[in-house]
């Protein structure tokens, strides 16, 4: 199967006065579609960095980032700001849902301008909410709530599904029913999904494991039978 996302030689530095601090030093890696792939690295490996770029939140310094065989590495502002509305879903530690809003309205909020689109409703249920679609942020657990930013992500139908630590603000069950959910999205419906984390022990879940630490790609592994989420203790 072909290369869905590739970065290549992807640097990102900051200037700060007169350091510059290297956060991504030629990144090489890729993602098929509809892998669930884990980005695995220690607090200030560059993990946030990267994911940020995938997302059209920032550009490399240097470097492609194909995705879809589509540089957004050289993309203007404008191109970047269409591709976070149409092509990418992004999933936070703290679930960034908007609180004066129900579940199924901070569902709608992505998919109005999003043109491929899915029925907030349906996604809804497919995360396990049918029931709680009415209800606002602050009357849903923790889980609950990263279901609904699941969903909204989903609900744009993007190309990348991409997750920043998130299950880093839920305890150990609850953050292991929502791996579990994203593992499901991967595999059902050829979802190409991209975690960052620290947490080594998730690591056999996934279909690929990329692992950063100091701004460099230090070991790609690839688990031809990715372990479900059931299974792994930590
Ligand atoms: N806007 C910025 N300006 C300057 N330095 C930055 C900026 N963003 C990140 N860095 C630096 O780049 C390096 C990588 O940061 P990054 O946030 O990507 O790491 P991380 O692996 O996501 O860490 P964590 O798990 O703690 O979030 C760090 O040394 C960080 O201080």
């Amino acid at each position: 199967m072909a290369n869905y996302v590739e970065v290549v030689n992807a640097t990102k530095q900051y200037r700060m006065g007169e350091q510059t601090i290297i956060a991504n030093d030629a990144l090489n890696f890729s993602v098929k579609q509809g892998e669930l792939a884990v980005i695995l690295g220690p607090s200030g490996a560059g993990k946030s960095t990267i994911l940020n770029i995938l997302g059209g939140m920032d550009s490399p310094t240097s470097g492609q980032i194909l995705v879809d065989n589509v540089d957004i590495a050289a993309f203007s502002e404008r191109q970047l700001t269409a591709y976070r509305r149409t092509d990418v879903g992004f999933v936070f530690q703290f679930y960034n849902l908007v609180p004066n809003l129900t579940a199924k309205e901070n569902v709608e909020l992505a998919t109005a301008v999003a043109p491929d689109a899915l029925d907030p409703t349906t996604v809804l249920q497919e995360v396990g909410l049918a029931q709680r679609m009415d209800n606002f942020p602050s009357q849903l657990s923790g889980g609950e709530q990263q279901r609904v930013a699941i969903a909204r992500a989903l609900a744009k139908n993007p190309k990348l599904l991409l997750a920043d630590e998130p299950t880093g603000a839920l305890d150990y069950e609850t953050g292991k029913q929502v791996l579990k959910l994203l593992q499901d999205v991967s595999h059902k419906r050829n979802q190409t999904v991209l975690i960052i984390t620290h947490n080594a022990a998730i690591a056999p879940m996934a279909d690929r494991v990329i692992r950063i630490n100091d701004a460099k790609v230090r070991e790609i592994t690839e688990n031809q039978t990715p372990v479900s989420i059931g299974k792994i203790e930590w």
